[in-house]
């Protein structure tokens, strides 16, 4: 199953399209990393996946073909946006009244259990709690709902680094318990470097890149040489990346690694995903690669750009 899927999905603001041609299948089951620069389109396109904004373009469906948007689809979402949108006058025990009321599915146990942990006092209004706080609170609410997909737009810009930590220590335990599905857009590439099995890569409204982290990195090598010889080889390679030192130059390069020789003289090494990330968004151009994979007729269908 795949939790979003979208044809030729696009978004028009005025004259801008924020998002463009966009054709992805993201399978269930993983933790997705969504990275992208300022600007690239991500908000947009998870906008588009919970139902908060409507298509100029294509389609967009969740959770095994529900139309984004529609009641089926929203059963099974939970959506944390950057500014955990929680009422400040309320206190924390009223909003979890409220978000009980609203919704079909509602832990009430598992919310009150897991503020007590996080020690959030039930009577202190969300505008009173500290961003670390709300934040949980907000990801609380969402997790109560019991939901099949997580959403998280930016939900740690705001937070200190052990409130990130603990933030992302509640959704991997949602993760190893409830087996939910997370896509979770941040520019702190260490954190997703921990926690993220598949990347998502958006660059001027497109998808540049997107695949499992495992695929994507036996995929790529560095190439360390001399600076002399690039030129020579560079046709050779499929170059995502050049760094040219004076003597020496590393070449982030995909690879196919029982065919591809090395050029002699080189090195090979393997590649982290948070140098993979970068070599990308260093090379907004760089062609796409596996990748995104969806399903025609039952039958994968490679997509590139
Ligand atoms: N409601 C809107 N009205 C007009 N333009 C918009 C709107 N929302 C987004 N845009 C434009 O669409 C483009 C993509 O914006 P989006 O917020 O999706 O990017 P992003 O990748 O989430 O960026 P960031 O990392 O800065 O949050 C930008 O050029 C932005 O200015």
């Amino acid at each position: 199953m795949n939790v979003i899927e979208t044809r030729g999905l696009g978004k028009c603001y005025g004259r801008t399209w924020a998002l463009r041609e966009c054709t992805l299948a993201i399978p269930a089951g993983h933790v997705v990393a969504l990275v992208g620069p300022n600007g690239a389109g991500k908000s947009t396109l998870l906008n588009l996946a919970v139902g908060l904004a409507d298509p100029t373009a294509g389609t967009v469906a969740v959770l095994g073909g529900r139309p984004a948007g529609s009641p089926a689809a929203l059963d099974g979402i939970a959506f944390v946006a950057q500014e955990t949108p929680l009422y400040p006058n309320m206190p924390a025990a009223d909003m979890l009244h409220l978000t009980r009321n609203l919704n079909r599915r509602f832990d009430q146990q598992y919310a009150q259990a897991r503020l007590g942990e996080l020690g959030i006092p039930l009577e202190r209004k969300a505008g009173k709690l500290s961003g670390g706080q709300r934040a949980q609170l907000a990801l609380t609410l969402a997790l109560a709902r019991r939901p099949h997909l997580l959403v998280l737009d930016e939900p740690m810009a705001m937070l200190d680094p052990l409130a990130r930590h603990d933030f992302m220590a509640t959704v991997m335990t949602a993760v190893a318990d409830e087996g939910i599905s997370v896509v979770l857009s941040s520019h702190v590439l260490t954190e997703l470097e921990r926690v993220a099995d598949y990347l998502v890569l958006v660059s001027h409204g497109q998808v540049q890149v997107a695949g499992k982290v495992d695929d994507l990195l036996a995929g790529h090598r560095v190439l360390t040489g001399p600076t002399a010889d690039v030129d020579r080889y560079a046709d050779r390679l499929n170059v995502v990346n050049a760094r040219r030192g004076q003597a020496q130059a590393h070449l982030l390069v995909r690879t196919n690694t029982t065919t591809d020789a090395v050029p002699p003289g080189w090195q090979a090494q393997l590649v982290g995903l948070e140098e993979l990330t970068l070599a990308y968004l260093r090379e907004p151009d760089a062609a796409a690669l596996p990748g995104p994979t969806r399903t025609d007729n039952g039958k994968p269908t490679e997509v590139t750009k």
